[in-house]
């Protein structure tokens, strides 16, 4: 039997490159829903190769050009966020890969996992602002959750076999980013240009950034947690300028094992989709002596105070994941509009964790309350620095 994919977020990095990897294998994967934000174009596209039986667009706008594009095929077509969240639920879906970008991924990941579908998790936002909820949900659903981040899925495959053994620590690596040997002072001039440019993958422009400021690594290191059930004490992270070692597993022996390859997203992907068999590949492979130096060096929480933040919020717990996300959410797109400095973000997302009302037990209610308050004050935290 095929699988059947909804891919959220199709048109985007990790949704393009799903479909490649569906492409490779059609005799395993076939394509049931596929969604986009605005880029109808690529959409369009999509639709007429892979022939699925609907397509989303969550911008309303953007629906009556939708449908006059495709009114010669045979695919239901859909606009709004609700519809995203209605959609995942179809009985003719079998798994539905979160590859949205941001805070929209967690109300159609929540309602796929309640009507009981598998979930090859990118978004991880998701567990960001809501993981206790997700991965509850998740197991009273019995729906399980495949990493498909790069770092998780290598730490999913390090415990592949090791059930009855306990985790001490894992490792997650960072590439550093592109500014990794800038000195607090170079830091204060980097454009939203240098920013972009990632030294090792090529992803969207919202997590370039977050990997650029290193919140990409925070909110890792809090996906590990929601992922692996781990206390923040067992999660540490390296610096690994190349890019090889996708991340490392210490069990209670003091044996770790760690999982490398070239940086193609396609790998993670693939291994999600079809866990727990490996499907053949033609990835390029990785050759040790391209690679005399594998490098590893601690983090600077100084100059990338955005890890600093996360793992603060990963221990006071409650909302406060959900305010640095949504405050990091404001401050990226601020900066990829050339509104703030990339030195600015970090002091921004600070003072909205201090200011937005901190909730001790939220529930999915409180939640999208804290996301929506601290919109609100990030945005005018960014007013008034303007006007100063
Ligand atoms: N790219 C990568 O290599 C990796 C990405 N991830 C994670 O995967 C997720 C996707 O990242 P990436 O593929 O790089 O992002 P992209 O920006 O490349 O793609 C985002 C996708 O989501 C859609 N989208 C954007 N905003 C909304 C919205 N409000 N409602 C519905 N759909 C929306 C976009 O549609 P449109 O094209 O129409 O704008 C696009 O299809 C992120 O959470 C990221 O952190 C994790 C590990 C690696
Ligand atoms: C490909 C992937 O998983 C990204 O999350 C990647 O890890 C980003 O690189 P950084 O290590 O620079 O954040
Ligand atoms: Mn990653």
């Amino acid at each position: 039997m095929k699988k059947r994919i909804a891919i959220l977020g199709s048109t985007g990095s990790i949704g393009t490159q799903t479909l490649e990897v569906i492409e490779e294998n059609p005799e395993h994967f076939e394509v049931e829903i596929l969604t986009a934000n605005n880029n109808i174009d690529l959409l369009v596209e999509q639709t007429k190769k892979f022939q699925p039986n609907m397509v989303v667009v969550a911008n309303h706008c953007r629906y009556k050009a939708l449908c006059e594009a495709l009114k010669d095929e045979p695919v239901k077509i859909f606009a709004g966020k609700e519809a995203l969240e209605q959609v995942v639920q179809l009985e003719t879906v079998d798994v539905v890969v979160t590859a949205m970008v941001g805070y929209s991924g967690l109300l159609p990941t929540l309602k796929a996992i309640e009507a009981g579908k598998h979930i090859a998790l990118a978004n991880k936002e998701t567990l960001v602002v809501a993981g206790e909820i997700i991965t509850r949900e998740a197991v009273k659903n019995k729906v399980n959750i495949y990493p498909v981040d790069s770092e998780h899925s290598a730490i999913f495959q390090c415990l592949a076999g090791e059930h009855m053994n306990e985790i001490e620590k894992i490792y997650l690596t960072a590439s550093g980013g592109p500014f990794r040997s800038l000195t607090e002072e170079q830091l204060q001039k980097v454009t939203k240009a240098d920013a972009l440019k990632h030294p090792n993958w090529e992803m969207g422009a919202k997590i370039t950034i977050d990997s650029a400021s290193m919140m990409n690594k925070g909110f890792e290191v809090i996906e590990a947690k929601w992922l692996f059930d781990l206390k923040p004490e067992q999660i540490d992270v390296i610096v690994h300028p190349q890019s090889i070692v996708h991340s490392m597993v210490q069990f209670r022996d003091g044996s770790m094992k760690a999982q490398m390859g070239l940086p193609d997203m396609k790998l993670p992907i693939q291994y999600a989709l079809n866990f727990p068999k490996r499907l053949p590949s033609s990835f390029e492979r990785f050759n040790f002596l391209n690679y005399p130096k594998l490098t590893f060096e601690q983090p600077n929480t100084k100059k990338f105070r955005n890890l600093a933040l996360a793992y603060e919020a990963l221990e006071q717990g409650g909302n406060l994941p959900c305010i640095l996300n949504a405050a990091n959410e404001v401050v990226v797109q601020a900066f990829l509009k050339e509104k703030i400095r990339f030195v600015d973000m970090p002091d921004l997302v600070e003072a909205s964790m201090q200011q937005v009302t901190f909730i001790k037990d939220p529930v999915l209610d409180d939640y999208i309350q804290t996301d929506k308050e601290t919109r609100l004050l990030t945005s005018s935290l960014i007013k008034q620095r303007s006007k100063n």
